[in-house]
């Protein structure tokens, strides 16, 4: 039982279950190109962790949330982004990239923001498009990153130079 939890985001809910199953659900609806929310008390320059967004190509270039944002699964169809691409961290937000009713699962492409991920897993997403095993962009091709709505430019920077 969690005791001392309290919810980051009012507008948002997170569905408790089991190790690595609980999810994060919106209670409001979105229209695609809307800012979800402006992220904001995050620790920069923290060790990669499952828990963490990539921010940049360094090593140390990573985010925890500190939020229910931690929450935000992974689907091969999202239905949001992480834009961690600002020089000033104060602009970095999530953003839905498609209409999203209210009571929706909020789900991210992983591989948009994290070259080669702490902790890899078999996605069940279910979607038509799942890729399956889910490591990084590294372990994809451009093509299969580039078609999920969004790509930090540290990724497309990454790959440019992995197919050169
Ligand atoms: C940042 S957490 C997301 C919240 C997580 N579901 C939890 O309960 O703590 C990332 C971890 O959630 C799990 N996860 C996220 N998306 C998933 C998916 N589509 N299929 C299977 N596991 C997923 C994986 O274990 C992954 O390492």
């Amino acid at each position: 039982m969690i005791q001392s939890y309290s919810p980051s985001h009012a507008d948002f809910i997170v569905e408790f279950h089991g190790e690595f199953s609980s999810f994060l659900k919106t209670r409001k609806s979105f229209i695609q190109g809307e800012t979800l929310t402006v992220l904001r008390n995050l620790t920069i320059r923290s060790p990669k962790a499952y828990s963490t967004v990539q921010c940049g190509r360094g090593v140390e270039d990573n985010a925890e949330l500190n939020s229910d944002f931690l929450y935000v699964n992974h689907s091969c169809e999202p239905n949001i982004a992480f834009d961690l691409s600002s020089t000033d961290p104060t602009e970095w937000h999530v953003r839905a990239l498609k209409n999203i009713d209210a009571g929706s699962p909020v789900t991210f492409f992983y591989p948009s923001t994290e070259w080669e991920m702490d902790q890899a897993f078999e996605c069940q997403c279910g979607t038509e498009t799942c890729l399956g095993r889910i490591q990084g962009a590294k372990f994809l091709t451009t093509e299969q990153v580039n078609e999920r709505g969004w790509v930090s430019p540290w990724i497309l920077e990454l790959m440019e130079e992995r197919d050169a």
